[in-house]
């Protein structure tokens, strides 16, 4: 079993920085800012184009490295548009086959 729990700390972080923002945190500077839904889907297409190239032109690290921005700045782009990870997981899970 892989280590999916990561995730599930990185969401949970991304939920508090939400509650309880502070000045160092790059998340809280994304959620408080007045586009913020803006600026995450905006990375969240540059890290998608970013893993595709890595992907395609077969570098490892660097899919690897671009797969990992790509799933953190989806989660906050999650949060930023008011989705959340439950429902989403739950769509995944009806769709089991
Ligand atoms: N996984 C990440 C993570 N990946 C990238 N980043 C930040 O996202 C910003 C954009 O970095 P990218 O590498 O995606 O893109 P870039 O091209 O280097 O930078 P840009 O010019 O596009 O802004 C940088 O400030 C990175 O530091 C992250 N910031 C936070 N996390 C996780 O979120 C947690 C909370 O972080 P804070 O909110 O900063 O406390 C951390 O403990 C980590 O687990």
């Amino acid at each position: 079993m892989r280590d999916w729990a990561v995730l599930e700390e990185v969401w949970e972080v991304i939920l508090d920085r939400a509650e309880h923002p502070s000045a160092e945190s790059y998340v809280s500077s994304v959620l408080t800012h007045r586009k913020g839904v803006d600026k995450s889907l905006e990375k969240v297409g540059e890290e998608a184009v970013e893993f595709i190239l890595a992907a395609k032109n077969q570098v490892p690290e660097r899919t690897v490295s671009e797969a990992a921005d790509l799933l953190f700045h989806f989660l906050v782009a999650l949060k930023a548009s008011g989705t959340d990870v439950e429902d989403v997981l739950a769509e995944l899970a009806s769709r089991r086959k």
